[in-house]
């Protein structure tokens, strides 16, 4: 139906986004629905409260936001959700009923990315979310891209640098161990002289997945660390935890049957993996559990390949 209204623009990248349109008096809410609904999933709260919690729970896409509640008033939600990193990039547009360039200003301050004026217009509704939202999809995806690997598609070496900050810090007020573990394609060069560059993309691209497939906790990460190399970072994991998963790491890769003509250590592909584990101090940073992890891939190197070695 909507598609037949003059003057409406592309729904934003074609995909539907979810939207949580805030305001306190139900039947406003049901005017948002109506307008909306055919393009997006539309989801309701009526105070400020409530959008806070709905927000931290299931991140929408884009706020519609009444500025004058009762309690939470719309600035104090926008001002919150800009505080918290995990909220701080959903668009945030205002629905107001005054004429007030004081209120306006606030808005901006707190973070608004539009105003739309009540009563609302349906086409100018639909057309300002779905600008404000084909801005957003094309936000994530540069984000998504920024943070993954172009080839596997993995975590890049930057997410994994900015996790290990965070892991770090966090296993250190938790009093706990954070593990790593540094897995190398063994030959890697000679499989590339042997099989081809693109057959060398395809084993990396395998061996990233099998080493993927074995982060089985919410926040364990895998990630390309350079070339052949990736890495695994392991919160709150003990030796024991990180060699078991280092092993079985080892077994999805021999698992994929690889060939690999030129490997003096197997017929298919397989890793050298070091392992380290720390329990991180004031003062220090992750390197030097790296370090630690390098050495000890450097060990089952020098010590034939296709192995473990921990510390
Ligand atoms: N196909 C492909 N090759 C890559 C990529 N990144 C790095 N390489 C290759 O990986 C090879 C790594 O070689 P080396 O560092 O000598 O190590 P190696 O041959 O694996 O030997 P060892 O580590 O001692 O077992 C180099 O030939 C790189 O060109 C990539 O994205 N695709």
């Amino acid at each position: 139906m909507n598609q037949d209204i003059p003057g409406l623009a592309r729904p934003a990248a074609g995909r539907r986004g979810r939207i949580l349109v805030v305001d306190d008096q139900p039947a406003n809410i049901v005017v948002a629905h109506q307008i909306l609904r055919e393009r997006h999933d539309v989801f309701m709260a009526t105070n400020g409260e409530q959008a806070l919690e709905f927000c931290r729970a299931t991140p929408p896409d884009m706020l519609l936001l009444d500025v004058e509640m009762p309690g939470l008033n719309g600035m104090d939600v926008c001002r919150r959700l800009k505080q918290d990193p995990a909220t701080h990039d959903i668009p945030v547009i205002f629905v107001t009923g005054l004429q007030n360039p004081q209120q306006e200003l606030e808005c901006w301050e707190a973070g608004a990315a539009d105003f739309v004026s009540k009563p609302v217009t349906p086409i100018t509704l639909l057309n300002r979310v779905n600008a404000h939202l084909t801005l957003k999809f094309q936000a994530d995806q540069l984000r998504v891209l920024a943070y993954h690997d172009g080839l596997t598609g993995i975590a890049n070496r930057r997410n994994f640098d900015e996790r290990l900050d965070k892991a770090w810090r966090h296993c250190q007020r938790a009093r706990s161990t954070l593990a790593l573990i540094l897995s190398d394609v063994d030959l890697f060069k000679k499989y590339n002289d042997s099989c081809g560059h693109h057959a060398g993309d395809e084993c990396l691209r395998q061996v990233a997945s099998a080493i993927q497939d074995q982060m089985r906790r919410p926040y364990d990460l895998a990630a390309r660390y350079g070339g052949e190399e990736f890495v695994c970072l392991l919160p709150e994991t003990t030796l024991a935890g990180a060699v078991t998963v280092a092993i079985k790491i080892d077994a999805a890769v021999r698992a994929l049957h690889i060939q690999h003509p030129a490997s003096s250590v197997d017929v298919c592909v397989t890793l050298s993996q070091g392992v380290a584990v720390i329990e991180p101090d004031a003062g220090e940073d992750g390197e030097r559990l790296l370090r630690l992890a390098d050495d000890q891939l450097y060990l089952a190197k020098r010590t034939g390949r296709g192995r473990v070695c921990a510390v």
